[in-house]
Parts: C-alpha cells; structure tokens; sequence
C-alpha cells in the first residue's frame, strides 16, 4: 500500500514587481509534473540540487502549498480537497532555528503545541514525556530553547512533529548544518522511527546519508525526477563503471570539457588543491586500468601537464547521483 502518491504534479511560482511605471511579472516553474509513489512503512529519500523543487513538493505533500495542477494523496486521502485530514494525519519538521519561543522551554513549548493540535489535557503531559525521550531530549526539557544547540533544535522540531503520533513524516534536511555527531544522533532517531513502522520522506544533500538510510530514492533536478529506485537502481541507471581520479600539475579545468567529449565519460570535475589538480572522471567503463589508461592519455597529451598519480575505485552513490543530476542538466543522452 502507498502511504504517498502523486501524479503529475506542477507548481509555478507568480509573482508582481510593482514599480512606479509599470507591474512586471515573473513565473518560476518549480516543478514540471513529479509522480511519486511511496509504500507505507518505507523510508523515502528526495535528493536533488539546490532549487531542484524538493522543498516545493515536501510543502505541497503537507498541504502548506497548493499544487498548480496533479493530484496528490497522503494516507490515501485527497491532500488538495482534504487539508485538514491530512494534516492531522502528518508529522513534518521543515527544521531551521526557527519556529519556537525562544524564551519557553522545551517542554512548554511542546504542550503549547500539543494544545494547539488538539490533544486532550489530560494526554498532554504524557505524550510530551514520550516524544521528549524519542527525541533524546528528556534530561534538557526544563531548559529554554533559547539556549539549545542547532541538533538539539533539530531533535525538538522531530519531537514535536511526533506529538500526534503520525503514521506519515516528513523531514526536509534534518541533519542540514549539524556536527557529525549532533547527525549521527538524528540519523539514529530517524531510524528508530522506521523501525516503528512510519513512512519517512526525507530530503538531503549527502548521498552517504540517503544510503545508509533510504530504501528507495528519487532524483529531482529542474523540476522533474530524474529516476527513482533503490541506490542499485540509480547506479545502474547512472551507468557509471569507473571513477578515475588523477593528480596533475598545470592542468587546466578545460580539460575536464575534452574529457567530457569522449562517449565513455560520463562527467568530469576539477578540484585544485595547494600545488595541484585533482580531476575526477566518472566513466562508463568497468575495466579499471583501461579507464586508467584512456585518462592519462588525455591528460598528457595537453601541453604542459604532468600527471603525479592516477587511480579508480568503485562509485558510490554521490558518483552516481553527480552523473544523473549533470546529465539532466547539460539535456546530454549519455
Ligand atoms: N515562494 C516562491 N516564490 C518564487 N519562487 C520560488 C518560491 N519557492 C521556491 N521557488 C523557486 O522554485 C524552485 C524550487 O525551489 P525549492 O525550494 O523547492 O528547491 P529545493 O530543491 O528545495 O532547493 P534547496 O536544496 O536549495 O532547498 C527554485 O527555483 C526556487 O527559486
């Protein structure tokens, strides 16, 4: 069963500029038809680049954006012609520093929610306990949030998203700034969510997160998905045999265009490091030292270059991500 379904959905954005002589009007298309589906109990990741439309469909799923056109369910009910239902029906933590008084305490802040959603008084007290301890936020609940640390703010939107005991989250970047410790702690709650049987969507830049997390995932680049499936499914439909990475000296990002040319590369990137290159070439091919091979020749037929290393490994997720979404964005058919 689908806890998420969506059908071709659009969103532009329209807005007025008034100046003194005249209105100018712009449109932005954010998304250009997404279909979804997402099965109950599953965790779902949506990875794309900036303004690909993640955060669009992430408002538009919890009713606080209407969709252009395309329809929506959320627990199998109508998120266009049954917000409300919906709503009570969805945990979401969009995340950021904002969103609570300040000068409240966790745990005041969270029944004033509680009391805002509706929940019995006699419940509140309990349920608030619960999800403080979910959020591993207990011992810290009598201090004000004025105080709390960016994961810990994270922790308290996860733990008031909970409040209503959600068969349906939402999660839009919840380890977004966070030290790698304060995220490993989040990644641990969201886990433990799964593991209670709620359907999870989750939007994230990092690809090792979305891995280690996700059982399925889509790519939204411009507006559209670029391909959904599990992390196999993107490498497969990636094609990405072989990453190169070479060190050189005097090697200019030029070359990364001449080797994007060849039909057996699928993406090329330079990175300078103190005194020198290090360009990383994701290939169709699967033979490590002939992709080997086919890059050094490249590289040392430019003038002036020196290559100092030269190895491959197997791609990762982010390998395959990066081909997608670039490939989607040059319109290449490679
Ligand atoms: N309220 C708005 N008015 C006008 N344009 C908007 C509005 N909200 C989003 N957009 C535009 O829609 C597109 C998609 O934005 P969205 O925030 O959904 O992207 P995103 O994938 O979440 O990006 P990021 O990773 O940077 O958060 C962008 O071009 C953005 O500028």
């Amino acid at each position: 069963m689908n806890a998420i379904e969506v059908r071709d959905v659009h969103r532009v954005f329209r807005s007025t500029r008034r100046t003194r002589l005249r209105a100018q009007h712009t449109e932005t298309t954010a998304l250009r038809g997404i279909d979804l589906d997402v099965q109950a109990g599953s965790l779902f990741g949506l990875l794309g680049p900036n303004g690909a439309g993640k955060t669009t469909t992430v408002k538009i799923l919890t009713t606080l954006l209407l969709p252009t056109s395309g329809r929506v369910w959320v627990d199998g009910i109508d998120a266009v012609a049954q917000p409300q239902e919906v709503r009570r029906r969805i945990g979401c933590a969009l995340g950021g520093d904002r969103g609570f008084y300040d000068r409240l305490s966790a745990e005041d802040n969270l029944r004033y929610f509680a009391d805002l959603y509706g929940i019995e008084p006699r419940a509140q007290r309990t349920r608030v306990a619960e999800v403080l301890a979910l959020a591993d936020l207990a011992d810290r609940r009598k201090d004000r949030v004025e105080g709390y640390s960016r994961g810990m703010k994270q922790r308290l939107h996860i733990a008031r998203s909970l409040l209503r005991d959600p068969d349906v989250l939402f999660l839009d970047e919840p380890t977004n700034g966070l030290d790698p410790v304060a995220a490993r702690d989040i990644r641990a709650a969201i886990n433990q969510l799964r593991s209670a049987g709620k359907t999870i969507l989750l939007t994230t830049h990092y690809m090792f997160e979305a891995e280690e997390l996700c059982d399925r995932l889509a790519v939204i680049s411009d507006g559209r998905i670029v391909v959904e499936g599990t992390a196999q499914d993107l490498a497969a439909e990636a094609r990405t045999g072989v990453v190169v990475r070479a060190e050189t000296r005097g090697a200019e990002p030029l070359l990364c265009q001449l080797l994007e040319a060849r039909a057996d590369v699928l993406n090329a990137s330079q990175e300078l490091l103190d005194d020198r290159e290090l360009t990383t070439v994701r290939m169709t091919h699967g033979r490590r030292t002939e992709a080997e091979h086919l890059v050094r020749e490249v590289l040392e037929d430019a003038p002036h270059v020196r290559v100092l290393d030269i190895a491959s490994r197997e791609p990762s997720l982010e390998d395959s991500y990066v081909a997608l979404v670039s490939r989607s964005l040059t319109g290449t058919a490679r």
